[in-house]
């Protein structure tokens, strides 16, 4: 297990990082999420040894690697946000020559290449000049990089930022099957709560340098557990019917957009009947009724007051 306690860095006045706590435990896939700015890539740095931190600590299974940071790089693979690559070499002349850095073992490393190159999917492209690939295949190799010498931790800074979503749903499925079948524990950060939601199993939201929800997805969305958001549509309405929707006391943060209108009653209350028979009295037909599941993003801005993208 790598823990983080108390993690803090202060640049001259800024707190990038206020006193950061978390772990990750073998074989799981833990989401850091925050806006731009959070402080996640700060934390990323200090987590890898690459940044000392201000104050606080970094554990490998309970062991401080802050005065023995090789223990830690042995176990674990960090995939930087910016491309770290050789655009002139090949896939697999990229991935032999940060294996001789790593002073791998020559059939070792013939062998790591090969498999390394199945695993992201880019077996069939490896003799291809890398300023040749997509941007998605470059994160890929990216990925393949920091893979070379077996970690059992990766970390992955926002390995999805300026790509198209095509390549974008390839890095999501590499990195799912990267935690399924190689059973790689990965910590991934991102601004994305699709992507966060998709791959993660325990979820760290990041704020202005704090961490200020975690849990499992079902914890975190139980914060919002109170109520319920609806989602109508109709066939067409008035703005009658609008005016007594608005006036119905268990009804809150209504929103009309042409024939769809959303609304948060409070968990438990079966509003549907009420809607029924209001739909009846102004002449207006109901197309359908959801009972919408929330989102991070409705998480963050609960929390915040702030959208988690603007
Ligand atoms: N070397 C530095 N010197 C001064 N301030 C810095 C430095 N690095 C980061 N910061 C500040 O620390 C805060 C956190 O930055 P950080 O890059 O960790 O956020 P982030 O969540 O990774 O954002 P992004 O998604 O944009 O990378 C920001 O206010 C940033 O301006």
């Amino acid at each position: 297990m790598i823990e983080v306690v108390n993690l803090t860095k202060t640049f001259k006045k800024v707190n990038a990082v206020d006193q950061v706590n978390f772990y990750i435990e073998p074989g799981e896939i833990v989401g850091l999420l925050g806006p731009n700015g959070a402080g996640k890539s700060t934390t990323i740095a200090m987590l890898s040894t690459l940044v000392p931190p201000t104050s606080g600590d970094v554990l490998l299974q309970q062991q401080s690697v802050l005065k023995n940071p090789a223990s830690l790089r042995k176990v674990l693979g960090v995939v930087p946000q910016e491309i770290a690559l050789y655009e002139e070499l090949t896939a697999r002349e990229n991935l032999l020559f940060f294996g001789n850095l790593y002073k791998m073992q020559k059939d070792q490393l013939k062998n790591r290449v090969d498999t390394v190159l199945q695993q992201i999917g880019l077996q069939h492209e490896s003799k291809k000049i890398v300023k040749h690939y997509s941007g998605g295949m470059k994160r890929r190799l990216n990925i393949g990089v920091a893979m070379l010498h077996e970690p059992d931790y990766l970390i992955m800074d926002e390995p999805t930022v300026g790509i198209d979503p095509q390549s974008r749903n390839h890095i999501l499925e590499t990195v799912k099957k990267l935690n399924t079948e190689s059973n790689k524990a990965i910590i991934y950060t991102s601004h994305y709560m699709e992507e966060v939601e998709y791959l993660c199993n325990r979820i760290y939201i990041m704020d202005k340098g704090r961490i200020i929800a975690s849990g499992t997805k079902d914890e975190i969305k139980a914060i919002l557990s109170s109520e319920n958001t609806i989602l109508v549509k109709l066939e067409k309405h008035s703005n009658d019917f609008l005016s007594e929707l608005m006036s119905q006391p268990l009804l809150s943060n209504i929103n009309a957009k042409e024939a769809e209108i959303s609304f948060t009653v409070a968990k438990g209350i079966n509003y549907l009947p009420t809607l029924l028979t209001l739909c009846e009295m102004h002449h207006v037909t109901l197309k359908s009724y959801e009972v919408k599941e929330p989102t991070l993003e409705d998480i963050f801005l609960h929390l915040t007051g702030r959208a988690l993208r603007n």
